[in-house]
């Protein structure tokens, strides 16, 4: 099995075993104590128990098998765009979207020695929000399954020309040195990340309340498919916030479309949207509805 670094292994085996207990109690999220996602859990439900897993995969899995009531994912970034993978993994988990987090993210970069550094371990979003920073140095970003775990695989190597970018608290965990504050090319860099549980919220309970709703869908392979798709949201005035493509399979024919828009099944303009478009799409499939967390527009 994939495994944590070993200062990380102490905290996590301890965090792990309070979940056990008490597995409706506890937030699953892929990385170590301290990372980005660990610190999102305890922002939006700071009585939860957080469950530490090696991989945003096994965090869904967590949720599925009953090991946690929900998990907390980032999604997308204000910076670096889609965190990878993350759109074929939320469908295919079977897992719904019951809430939405915002959460500004900070970078430090942290290292046992003093520098300078030959490389920089992180999450491939860390090392592309803080890309013209490890150019500025010349350090090779190198890529790790999360933030904290990098900062933890750093204190065990005991390699002083090696660093991580991770977030603050890392250091402290970890016995590293802060070496730069606030890294990030963007100081609003800010990080989109949801929550998922096994039950859908009832978007009966969300109609007239600011609430969006995700799902995606997959286009007719006909000319205009996706403008007759968006066009099923503009005629009936539901306002689209987000929209990314994807495509299925290597016949590069059958393209995906991952979507988010304001309003909730029940809502008359979002029923006959959602009507519209389930007529001019081969498939679509509601991921989830839930509170606003931020108003858009
Ligand atoms: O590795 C982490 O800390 C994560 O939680 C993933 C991540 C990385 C960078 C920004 C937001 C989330």
């Amino acid at each position: 099995m994939r495994q944590f670094a070993k200062p990380a292994l102490e905290m996590v085996d301890s965090m792990r075993s309070a979940a056990a207990g008490d597995p409706m109690r506890a937030i699953a999220f892929g990385g170590a104590p301290g990372s980005n996602s660990h610190q999102a859990a305890m922002q939006f439900a700071p009585e939860a128990l957080p469950l530490p897993c090696f991989s945003f995969e096994d965090a869904l899995e967590a949720v599925d098998s009953g090991r946690a009531g929900c998990a907390m994912i980032p999604i997308e970034n204000s910076q670096h765009g889609r965190v990878a993978d993350i759109h074929f993994l939320l469908p295919e988990s079977g897992l719904n979207i019951v809430a939405e987090h915002f959460m500004r993210i900070t970078h430090a970069l942290m290292a046992l020695g003093e520098g300078p550094f030959e490389a920089a371990y992180s999450h491939p979003q860390a090392l592309g929000q803080s890309r013209q920073f490890l150019a500025e140095r010349e350090i090779v970003g190198l890529s790790h399954a999360d933030t904290a775990g990098a900062a933890a695989f750093v204190a065990e190597s005991g390699n002083p020309f090696i660093a991580a970018l991770a977030p603050p608290l890392a250091a402290d965990l970890y016995g590293l040195k802060i070496i730069e504050d606030e890294v990030e090319d963007a100081h609003d860099n800010t990080t989109r990340f949801v929550v998922l549980a096994k039950e859908p919220l009832d978007a009966a309970t969300l109609v007239g309340t600011s609430a969006m709703t995700t799902f995606i869908f997959e286009v007719k392979n006909i000319p205009a498919a996706l403008y007759k798709a968006l066009g099923c949201f503009a005629t009936n005035g539901v306002n689209m916030t987000k929209l990314e493509s994807y495509q299925k399979g290597a016949s590069f024919a059958a393209t995906q479309f991952f979507a988010d828009i304001e309003g909730v099944p029940g809502n008359p303009r979002v029923d006959t949207a959602l009507e519209e478009l389930a007529f001019q799409t081969n498939q679509v499939r509601l991921l989830g509805s839930y509170p606003q967390a931020r108003k858009r527009g």
